[in-house]
């Protein structure tokens, strides 16, 4: 039965002949190993816009971009749209000087000058629309459902006090349009750090916190955490920042704070564990894997529940410098995958607090 709806399959393939295949794929449908083979081909197949009728149990996607996903539902959907269009998307130009939000500090600099539209053309890409939960229409049976769901676009600042090569990853990230979200602003405490240099050249609004020891202004936590509301920040991503975060925001943007750090905790975490003095201390205690680790932060240093890690091996004659490169080079690749996956709302928390994250091509997986 299989080589038959194989061939059948492939026949059509071959004569393009869409609807034809749909009705193969809604007979196929009465038997869930055939459908999974049929919509495998489907899946294969589509190459136009096409609105396919699946009859039979429902077919949810999950709009991820470029890949499809399935979530096997019970529902009653009879149909999915599948569709695929090229797409270029021009974001409003940046707010302007005189535009972003009314901030009375000498702690945040506003870069002068017009900000250019940040427009990202997208590739050809299959978006599987499914039906909100909230959509008023009950589809018909054999209707298609046309019921976009678009995850919102989300709003970032990003903590430095060093480099800021991290951060420069995940900026690069979303203007090359991988990472559904934007930096619309940099809180550092030392202002003349590359982390802001850089964001000064690339128009990003640079916050200091907290203030130097003997500077007499400042902001206070709950000044930064109304400033970070007025730029309606969705999530903090601390990136070398070595201060320790205040209680108030912490308890501001809860479940909302990511930090990466150079070790596997809870290995060599917690206070006086930044920077190279972490390397030093995994070659002195003979550890033979090292790697980055991406946490949630609460009140205390690097004891934030576990969202990823990688893995790297120290070896025998290695110096703090050259452990530090191979440490980093994965840092860079972890950080953009979580905070992708932070954007398109994939991270979901166990019910012992755990936190998790969907993987983007099974939603049956975690990563
Ligand atoms: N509330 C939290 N704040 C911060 C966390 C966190 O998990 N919870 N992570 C750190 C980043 N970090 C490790 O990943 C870290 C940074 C700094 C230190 C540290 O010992 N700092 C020194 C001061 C260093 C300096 O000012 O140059 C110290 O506090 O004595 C440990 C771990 C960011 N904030
Ligand atoms: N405990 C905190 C800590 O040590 N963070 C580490 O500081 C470096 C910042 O590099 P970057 O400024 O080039 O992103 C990174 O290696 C990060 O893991």
């Amino acid at each position: 039965m299989l080589d038959i709806l194989t061939c059948v399959l492939e026949i059509l393939k071959s004569h393009r002949s869409i609807l034809v295949l749909g009705l193969v794929v809604a007979v196929a449908n009465s038997c869930d190993f055939l459908r999974d083979v049929s919509l495998r081909y489907l899946d294969k197949f589509l190459d136009t816009s096409a609105h396919i009728t699946l009859s039979g149990r429902a077919y949810c996607g999950v709009p991820v971009g470029p890949l499809n996903q399935f979530c096997l539902k019970s529902s009653s959907v009879p149909s999915i749209a599948i569709v695929k269009q090229s797409f270029s998307l021009k974001f409003p130009p940046l707010p302007s000087s005189s535009s972003y939000p009314s901030i009375q500090s000498k702690n945040v600099e506003v870069p002068c000058g017009a900000f250019h539209p940040i427009s990202i053309s997208g590739s050809r890409r299959r978006l599987w629309c499914s039906r909100s939960s909230s959509s008023s229409a009950e589809p018909k049976e054999g209707h298609t459902v046309r019921a976009p769901v678009t995850v919102r676009r989300k709003k970032l600042a990003v903590f430095v006090s060093g480099g800021g090569s991290n951060f420069r990853s995940i900026h690069e990230a979303s203007k090359r349009g991988s990472l559904h979200g934007d930096v619309l602003v940099l809180v550092t405490d030392k202002s003349e750090c590359g982390g802001a240099e850089y964001a000064r050249n690339n128009g990003i609004p640079v916050i200091l916190f907290p203030k130097a020891k003997g500077e007499p202004n400042g902001l206070s936590p709950s000044d930064l955490v109304d400033t970070l509301r007025k730029f309606e920040v969705d999530f903090i991503l601390l990136a070398g920042y070595l201060k320790l975060i205040p209680a108030e925001l912490i308890r501001a943007y809860e479940r909302s704070i990511l930090n990466i750090h150079p070790s596997l905790l809870p290995a060599f975490g917690g206070k006086g564990y930044y920077g190279m003095k972490v390397h030093k201390a995994v070659i002195a205690s003979g550890a033979r894997f090292s790697g980055p680790t991406i946490h949630f932060v609460d009140e205390h240093y690097d004891t934030g529940r576990i969202l990823a890690q990688r893995v790297v091996p120290v070896l025998a004659n290695d110096t703090a410098q050259e452990l530090a490169a191979r440490v980093l080079k994965e840092e860079h690749q972890l950080y953009v995958e979580v905070v992708e996956a932070l954007c398109e709302e994939r991270v979901v928390w166990r019910e012992d607090g755990v936190p998790l994250i969907r993987s983007k091509e099974n939603p049956n997986k975690f990563c």
